[in-house]
């Protein structure tokens, strides 16, 4: 018979044909495919072992395997050798990456980490899981672990909400009720030999069980035998390959036996899933577990967040494997590494928090000073990394002891935080276990109880006013006076043009003005006297910061410093007094207090219903907190913003170029000032390097757990802003570099969603009320100053930031005025 005779046969007949395209994709997948492939990536440079028919490489890395395996391992831990011996070869013979073949399918193997890097993050979403098949198809089904795209992200979801921080923390309880039953079976085994392994198995089963499914290991141990059968059946197959499309004519026991398994294991799934849909029924909620969220997303009402029957009982399979395998493994790992390096043991009992030790009377606050002094006594060279300079004791015994460690201030223990996890948990502050600590001292005769201190419903009350005061309209509405502003310090300039000017000084009049304007509607001049004497007081409290008193001394002895700061206070809420009265007689006159700040104070003040009205006493606190904290902090931030355009002038003529384009020669405007990108990561860079306010500081109301610590009442907690804003961890390794380039994706992005690794305003309910005010008051001014000048630093100047209530230049900025 002829070729052609066999084609005509071929084509007359359907089952021939059928056949005769079988034969036809087998070939071109067992064949020509891999040829084809193994030409492609040769040509690129990449190698391996050569292709074998149908097989790959499968029956050397069996053969392979199976050598290494039968030889008995020294307690060695390098397992790389032994698990997959046929990598480390051809790794060796191939280079780095290299193509191998499980049967028909090309294994690219990549072991350069830049490569790995660009594949895992995979942005241009290029590399998704690749499809399972076969006996893992039947184990994991398409769960979580295999899905991919829509799917996928609607189940995982689904899978953060239930695993979130919050409900990891109410799972704390079911993990050490699991533990202590295990810690009970153990008992009969003290002083003789136990196989963890098998106990682990068993704790993270229970585990699992109780946190997302909300069973017990009892009720799920049907399911998890059966899914360990699986992952048996799938580990003895996972080298044998099969001609595709063969289990349809012909089906192996393994076969049998896992379709078998996976019908058993969803009747089981579905039986858990039917009860507690019944739990609905009586109950009226699904429950906040992995499977009462399945569940819900299963009966949801709205088809596009609906799952299927089929994809629920997938991801019950996956997080029953998913949640015990590879715990059990990590457990029983670092038992096995324990045993083996007890010092290991030992130095993990010991954990927990450390520290200097404690000093009668001082605390550390002798170390502290020393420390500083030494480092301030220092020339410190152009580095932005100013950490070690202002807090050195801080950044030494981190070092020493770890990211969460315990200090004195005189006999009040303070707990300093720096991990971003720890430190968005306190100052968020959900349950209302860590208010603002009470202050003493001058720092109370500085503040009072002012907004900055004040606490619970005080601070509820004082807060809303503010916000009144502040709020985006009001915020517009200030545009002119700080405009006007701005245009009087420019007017001072002009007298230094082509000179030096030491803008620190101006901008401290800047604000003060500011401040004065928008929120007293009065004039620098009319508050000048406050602000100097509120300056007296900062100078005073910062000379005393570490200066210990026995508690109750100052009753039997007063020093010149509390004789000055008595006087002080009392001059100042006079002189504050005399404000409030000339406002209130403004009502007498025009009918109203005024919106601004002062006004809605005064209204509150002579508010008629008891429970809305505040006291003299708040007024003139709150006042004397918005004399400080509205000008102290944003000159701070002008002069540093200054000073680092004045060094990084790619930089200065970026910002020039973005504000003519907003502006041109006119003056700024609320929606230009909305819309400026460079200057506000230049701002936010700033304020990450150089954040006036350096630490945060928290009370623990009642004894709270926070996430692995258990932390007693009235203990202090401190979190320092830089070293969060200096963790490499959270910035790389560029962090104590000025690169504003980090901030293009927004502060988000650049903190890698770290909300707590970026705090020059705080974060949570006691942030900075005054945010928008000071970024906008910022951005007017330095806008203006671009339109007008360029400017570069001055040889006189000398780089020396100092922590004086905040941090500031010690000797000022000195710039050289360039007119344009
Ligand atoms: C660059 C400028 C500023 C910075 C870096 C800054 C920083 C901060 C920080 C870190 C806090 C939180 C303190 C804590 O959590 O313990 C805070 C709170 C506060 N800031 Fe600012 N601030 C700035 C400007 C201003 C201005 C201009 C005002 C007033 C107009 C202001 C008023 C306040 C007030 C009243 C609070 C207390 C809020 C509360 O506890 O509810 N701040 N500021």
């Amino acid at each position: 018979m002829g070729v052609v005779e066999t084609i005509k046969i071929l084509v007359s007949c359907s089952p021939c044909l059928y056949l005769l395209f079988f034969l036809i994709k087998l070939i071109h997948r067992i064949w020509w495919a891999p040829i084809r492939i193994q030409r492609v990536m040769n040509s690129q440079g990449i190698r391996g072992p050569s292709y074998r028919l149908i097989h790959g490489n499968t029956k050397e890395v069996l053969n392979m395997r199976t050598a290494t395996m039968s030889k008995p391992m020294d307690l060695s831990h390098n397992i790389f050798p032994r698990l997959e011996p046929h990598l480390q070869s051809w790794l060796n013979i191939y280079g780095k990456n290299f193509l191998m073949w499980h049967g028909p399918e090309a294994q690219l193997v990549i072991t350069e980490v830049e490569y790995v890097k660009e594949i895992l993050n995979d942005k241009e979403k290029s590399y998704v899981k690749g499809g399972i098949e076969g006996f893992k198809r039947k184990l994991l089904g398409d769960g979580l672990a295999t899905s991919k795209g829509e799917k996928w992200a609607k189940q995982r979801k689904l899978a953060s909400h239930a695993f979130y921080a919050e409900s990891l923390k109410n799972m704390v309880p079911a993990m050490i009720e699991s533990v202590e039953m295990m810690l009970e079976r153990w008992k009969h085994h003290e002083g003789k030999e136990i196989d963890v392994f098998e106990e682990f198995k068993v704790l993270t089963s229970e585990v699992i069980s109780k946190t997302a499914f909300g069973s017990s290991y009892l009720e799920g141990k049907d399911i998890f035998e059966k899914l360990s059968k699986m992952v048996f059946l799938v580990s003895r197959n996972t080298l044998r390959i099969r001609l595709p499309g063969l289990s349809l004519f012909w089906k192996s026991s393994d076969d049998i036996e896992s379709n078998k398994l996976e019908r058993e294991i969803r009747d089981s799934i579905t039986r858990i899933v039917r009860k507690r849909e019944k739990v609905l029924r009586e109950e009226g909620n699904f429950g906040t577990d992995l499977l009462g969220r399945l569940v819900e997303a299963y009966n949801d009402t709205d088809e596009k967040s609906r799952i299927t029957l089929e994809d629920m009982v997938d991801n019950c399979k996956t997080f029953y494997i998913a949640g015990h395998e590879t715990t059990t493994s990590l457990l029983s790992w670092t038992i096995l590494l324990l045993a083996i390096n007890r010092e290991w043991q030992d130095k993990l009992r010991k954990e927990g928090i450390r520290g200097p030790p404690y000093r009668f009377i001082h605390g550390n606050t002798k170390e502290v000073l020393n420390m500083r002094t030494a480092t301030m006594s220092k020339p410190m060279g152009f580095s932005h990394n100013i950490f070690p300079r202002l807090q050195p004791h801080l950044h030494s015994w981190l070092n020493i002891y770890g990211k969460t460690m315990l200090m004195w201030h005189g006999p009040e223990a303070q707990l300093v935080i720096t991990e971003s996890e720890y430190a968005k948990e306190i100052l968020n502050d959900k349950e209302k276990i860590y208010p603002k600590g009470g202050i003493e001292g001058f720092l109370k005769k500085l503040l009072g109880d002012g907004l900055v201190t004040s606490k619970g419903e005080k601070w509820a009350k004082q807060r809303k006013l503010v916000n009144h005061a502040f709020y985006a309209e009001s915020l517009k509405d200030m545009v002119p006076a700080m405009i006007e502003t701005v245009e009087m310090m420019l007017e001072r300039w002009k007298h230094h043009e082509g000179k030096e000017i030491e803008v620190f000084e101006e901008f401290r009049l800047l604000t003060s003005e500011v401040i004065s304007r928008t929120a007293f509607g009065s004039s620098y001049l009319e508050g000048k006297g406050i602000f100097e004497m509120l300056m007296k007081m900062v100078t005073i409290y910062s000379r005393n910061f570490f200066k210990i008193r026995l508690p109750g001394l100052s009753r039997f002895w007063n020093r010149s410093d509390d004789i000055e700061s008595d006087k002080l206070e009392r001059e100042i809420r006079d002189s504050i007094t005399r404000i409030i009265r000339k406002r209130e007689n403004v009502l007498r006159e025009q009918g109203n207090f005024g919106t601004d700040l002062l006004g809605l104070l005064v209204e509150a003040y002579n508010d008629p219903d008891e429970t809305n009205r505040i006291t003299l006493e708040d007024v003139v606190d709150e006042c004397k907190t918005f004399y400080i904290a509205g000008h102290e902090t944003t000159t701070n931030l002008l002069s540093w913003t200054i000073l680092l355009l004045a060094i990084y002038t790619d930089w200065q003529d970026e910002l020039r170029k973005e504000v003519l384009e907003l502006f041109g020669e006119q003056k700024p405007n609320a929606e230009g000032i909305a819309r400026m990108k460079k200057m506000t990561m230049v701002i936010n860079e700033t304020l990450r390097l150089y954040p006036p306010v350096i630490s945060l500081v928290r009370k623990v109301e009642r004894e709270s757990k926070l996430i692995r610590f258990v932390l007693p009442a009235d203990i202090m907690l401190h979190i320092p802003t830089l070293s969060l804003h200096l963790d490499p961890h959270i910035w790389g390794e560029d962090a104590h570099l000025f690169n504003p380039e980090r901030f293009s994706g927004g502060v988000a992005k650049a903190t890698n969603n770290n909300p707590a690794g970026y705090i020059p305003f705080g974060l949570g309910p006691r942030n900075c009320a005054g945010m928008n005010f000071a970024t906008n008051e910022a951005k007017i001014a330095l806008s203006m100053i671009l339109q007008r000048y360029a400017f570069t630093l001055s040889p006189t100047y000398v780089h020396s930031p100092i922590f004086h209530f905040t941090v500031r230049p010690e000797h000022g900025v000195q710039v050289v005025l360039h007119p344009l």
